[in-house]
């Protein structure tokens, strides 16, 4: 390295230590801010709401800032306008691009670091040689803790003679540094290295639904976390409010993408399953294929609809009700298929429409015994008077047996309950064959295929807090009251305390009344602001709440999802602002739906916009290879992604017989198990005991842990995940679509052991000889 280069190196070194420090100025601020605000001292409960929500936010903020800590400042662009400037020595021009913007604590706040997401940082991932868009080089700063360690410049004005002596000859060094590191587990952000394909999905305008397509390895789940953060800034007001809910495939998954968002500053989103998104249940079941296949079908929508009407029903032909004093009440068959006629009509759902039912029965029900009781025996008009009649509606109205009659016949119903009862006994309601796929036995754990259902029934059925809502306003009442009463006792108490003083200040007196006024006013309100005074963020009132209607949704893995699920979807993002991210090629599920105008049209018809990724950053080209002659051997026409990169690395394969699988596995993981990284062995379920037992330090189970050196996986958990190396254990075993899934997961590295023959052309791979090596 010339001393230029080390001057250079310095200047940069520089310069972010002053970012640190004026992060560790932030941080320092907003903790000052949480805990003064914590320990400010105010009376009241309006005092402490504000106290709280004020200490709340700000530590918020110290943990977004606290996520930003690693390659705080990454970049930064210097604008070819001003490259005579820097010729000079005068420096300026140029831009220095971070996880977040910060500005100096100067008088101006002059901008020290610019959010990668500000328009100004854009070039910084689009310019090139040929478009330069104003720039004349573009660094790459790599740094280790807040320690600068590498600088690579791309020189993108040929003119500017300008060099740093950090000149990359090769223009994806940084990018291909990023893709051969060792793998930790998590997900890492790609905000240094994001191609311009990828920026301008993140970036997209649009605001409706925008599906991302592309096969293994292509960026897609990079790319939907990256367009949250890029929607989190660009609409913060609307987002902040209403919250991003990202879907994905499974819980391991999700822990697996959660650190992304954090690194970029941000936290206020919901990452969940389908399983989590009903509030109160927890789907810890599991489905067949078929059965899920079953519950996924839109037609079960119709179908509990019906399961809902024919729980609205009529007596054949009456219902006799013992009344205390009244005798028999005859509830006849034309009463009720009236009063159910005039409840269905409301359109409400059933348990908001219910109380129509009762109303008009209750109504039928005293006519019927106004008719009998006040009857002229001489045939003129009914002896009773309004007052009578009164009486007697009131007596009904609040009978026990009638209500109880009422009930049998339109009762109110819970989602739970009501899916509990059809899936104990579906007959009926779905050919029988599927009747018997989707049976559930009683109190069996939900399944996340029941989630859908429970949504759709929740909507059919619509909740009735007429009570809840009584409660809320009797309790109410009941703090203005206690209010009062602390009103009247204080204002009493320092009458009598104080009488001396407010003789002898009369004015201080006056004002000592005022206040305690106000303070009344606001107990009176304590009751609306006890709801304000829910200061949890968007994104955790959302996950409580299954009427929330999101800001933005981000499905991955979209191509999983069943007609069923998607409805449930729908209803949590009624704008339609959605980001849908998949592989059709990689659909596992048989409830996933076959393309995207089938998912899409019955919400939005043929109002989306399709992307589609191309390149494959993370399977090397020898891997790709071998993965997509999978799928050609069942489809000619298929594409498959091509790879950024090739190893030079044959994948290998070995064959053992059944007896021998698990030791040669074994002997293959400790070969291959890399000193740095993860390696992942993707085997049928049905072998993962035996594999076990033979794999020191393994760790395997619905929910591994991903960080772990050596996980054993099925292959529709490895969904996607990426490990350094990865070992597919007898390929035979998995339907096409998830063979494909598994062989897609390594950076570096494929093997494959095998008893059974391979199930597509082993060319591309390399004969892996018995235990002593590979080829
Ligand atoms: N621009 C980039 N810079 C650095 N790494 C990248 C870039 N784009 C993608 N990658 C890396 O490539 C790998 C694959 O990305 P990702 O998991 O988003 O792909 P995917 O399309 O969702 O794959 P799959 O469908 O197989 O799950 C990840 O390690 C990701 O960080």
């Amino acid at each position: 390295m010339s001393t230029g280069d080390s001057v250079e190196l310095r200047h940069e070194q520089q310069f972010v230590d002053r970012l640190y420090v004026r992060l560790d100025e932030l941080r320092a601020e907003r903790e000052a801010a949480a805990r003064s605000a914590l320990a400010q001292l105010g009376n009241g409960m309006q005092a402490k709401l504000e106290r709280d929500v004020t200490a709340d936010e700000q530590s918020r903020s110290a943990a977004e800032l606290a996520g930003v800590e690693s390659g705080l400042c990454f970049g930064r662009i210097d604008h070819a306008d001003h490259a005579d400037h820097i010729r000079n020595g005068e420096g300026g021009g140029h831009h220095h691009i971070g996880r977040i913007g910060i500005r100096a604590g100067d008088a101006a706040r002059t901008p020290l670091l610019i959010d990668w997401r500000a328009p100004v940082a854009r070039p910084f991932y689009l310019a090139t040689g040929h478009t330069p868009m104003g720039i004349r080089r573009r660094r790459h700063l790599t740094t280790e803790g807040r320690t600068v360690t590498e600088l690579h410049d791309e020189i993108l004005d040929l003119d500017d003679r300008t060099r740093t002596g950090f000149e990359d000859h090769n223009a994806d060094g940084v990018l291909l540094a990023a893709l051969n590191a060792a793998r930790t587990g998590r997900m890492a952000d790609i905000v240094q290295t994001i191609q311009a394909e990828q920026d301008r999905i993140i970036r997209a305008p649009h605001r409706g639904v925008m599906v991302v397509e592309g096969g293994p390895g292509t960026g897609k789940t990079a790319v939907a976390l990256h367009r949250a953060a890029y929607l989190l800034y660009a609409e913060r007001e609307l987002l902040a409010k209403r919250a991003v809910l990202i879907v994905g495939p499974n819980p391991a998954f999700l822990g697996y993408i959660g650190e992304v968002l954090p690194s970029l500053g941000e936290t206020g989103v919901l990452l969940a399953t389908l399983g989590e998104l009903y509030p109160g249940v927890r789907a810890t079941g599991t489905d067949s294929p078929r059965a899920a296949a079953v519950k996924g079908r839109v037609e079960l929508a119709d179908v509990l609809a019906e399961v809902v009407r024919d729980r609205q029903s009529v007596p054949d032909p009456v219902l006799e009700i013992d009344h205390d004093d009244y005798g028999t009440l005859f509830l006849e068959r034309a009463m009720a298929e009236d009063a159910r006629a005039r409840a269905r009509s409301t359109h409400l759902p059933h348990n908001l429409a219910r109380p129509y039912f009762v109303f008009h029965l209750i109504d039928a029900l005293t006519e019927q015994l106004v008719d009998r009781l006040g009857a002229d025996p001489y045939g003129g008009p009914n002896l009773l008077g309004p007052d009578d009649m009164a009486q007697i509606g009131k007596e009904i109205a609040t009978s026990a047996e009638v209500h109880a009659a009422i009930d049998s016949l339109w009762p109110p119903l819970t989602p739970e309950g009501l899916v509990a009862e059809f899936l104990e006994d579906p007959r009926g309601y779905v050919p029988d064959a599927d009747a018997e796929a989707i049976r559930r036995a009683p109190g069996a754990p939900w399944t996340e295929a029941d989630v859908p259902l429970l949504d759709e029934a929740a909507e059919l059925l619509g909740v009735d807090d007429s009570a809840e809502r009584a409660a809320k306003e009797a309790e109410r009442q009941q703090q203005i009251e206690y209010a009062q009463g602390v009103l009247d006792m204080s204002y009493a108490s320092r009458t009598y305390e104080f009488e001396d003083k407010e003789e002898s200040d009369q004015g201080q007196g006056d004002a000592a009344e005022v206040l305690s006024a106000h303070d009344i006013i606001d107990a009176e309100r304590m009751a609306e602001r006890q709801e304000e005074a829910d200061h949890r963020s968007a994104a955790e009132r959302a996950a409580a709440d299954r009427t929330w209607a999101f800001g933005h949704i981000i499905v991955d893995e979209a191509q999983e999802l069943s007609p069923m699920a998607w409805r449930l979807l729908m209803r949590r993002v009624p704008t339609r602002s959605m980001t849908l991210v998949g592989d059709p090629a990689q659909t596992g599920a048989e409830a996933g739906v076959g393309s995207w105008h089938e998912i899409l049209a019955p919400y939005v018809e043929d109002r989306w916009e399709m992307v589609r990724l191309g390149v494959n950053y993370r399977t090397p080209a020898e891997i790709m290879d071998v993965a997509a002659a999978v799928l050609r051997a069942g489809s000619a026409e298929f594409e498959p992604p091509t790879s950024v990169r090739s190893t030079g690395l044959r994948p290998w394969a070995l064959r053992t017989d059944a007896a021998g699988l698990p030791s040669a596995v074994a002997s293959a993981v400790a070969r291959e198990l890399p000193a740095e990284g993860r390696l992942a062995v993707i085997a049928p379920a049905a072998l993962h005991r035996e594999l076990a037992e033979v794999l020191d330090g393994v760790t395997a189970g619905a929910a591994p842990d991903l960080t772990h050196q050596l996980v054993l996986l099925d292959a529709r958990q490895s969904k996607g995940l990426e490990f350094d190396r990865v070992l597919v254990v007898e390929p035979d075993a998995f339907k096409t679509s998830d063979l494909y899934v598994a062989l897609t997961r390594a950076t570096q590295g494929l093997g494959i052991v095998h008893s059974r023959e391979l199930p597509f052309p082993a060319e591309g791979l390399a004969e892996a000889v018995g235990a002593g090596g590979r080829l």
